[in-house]
């Protein structure tokens, strides 16, 4: 469970968070809100991304002096080596956090075809399916994702939502967050919705 207390976050002068308070408790949840409302924000902060004025971030009651080794985060907004290829780029990540190569979710998302291919010369469908490999292949307790399904062809949204169905079998605080702005399907596959 997250747990959000009093957090103050603004940019410059614009007061985005003002003594905030929320308690995630779903396993699976959906944040809704409008644009520019500050969902993707929220989660570079709880990934530890995005540094804040005030206020306490709780991952099941306690503060994380690491987020990274708990928490994945999948996000456009998250600036990647975009002169590497695909590969490269996920030989990166899996050296830097010491998981292994990502096989059965890059076979899954059809992703070999583009592996050769420098990240910023991929589709944007692509760039989404090669930032939730990233994320997806830390298998992190806490598995932040902002608007995982923007971009994607149906099967690959359909296969997405296979690995989010057993994403939490081993892993019992564990918590998936996402933004969407068209939760439908994942609502289907079990996550509440709640407004930000
Ligand atoms: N680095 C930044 N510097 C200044 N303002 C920022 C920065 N990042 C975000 N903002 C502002 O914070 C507000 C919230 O942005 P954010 O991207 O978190 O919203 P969002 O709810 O995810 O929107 P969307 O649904 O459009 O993705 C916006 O007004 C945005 O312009």
């Amino acid at each position: 469970m997250i747990q959000i207390k009093g957090l103050h976050k603004q940019f410059g002068h614009s007061i985005l968070y003002e003594n905030y308070n929320r308690e995630f408790l779903a396993p699976k949840l959906c944040i809704e809100a409008p644009n520019g409302q500050g969902k993707t924000t929220l989660l570079m902060m709880l990934a530890g991304l995005e540094t804040y004025e005030s206020g306490e971030l709780l991952f099941s009651g306690n503060t994380l002096t690491e987020p990274h080794k708990q928490v994945a985060i999948a996000s456009d907004c998250i600036a990647l080596p975009d002169f590497l290829t695909a590969k490269q780029v996920i030989n990166l990540s899996s050296n830097t956090f010491g998981c292994r190569w990502p096989t059965a979710i890059v076979d899954g998302f059809h992703f070999n075809e583009f592996l050769n291919t420098r990240f910023d010369a991929l589709s944007s469908g692509n760039q989404k399916k090669c930032q939730l490999i990233l994320a997806l292949m830390r298998d992190a307790p806490y598995l932040l994702l902002d608007e995982p399904s923007a971009a994607l062809d149906q099967a690959s949204i359909a296969y997405l939502l296979t690995l989010l169905d057993e994403y939490l079998v081993h892993k019992p605080q564990g918590q998936i967050i996402i933004t969407c702005h068209e939760p439908a399907a994942f609502v289907k596959h079990g996550f509440e919705c709640m407004p930000l």
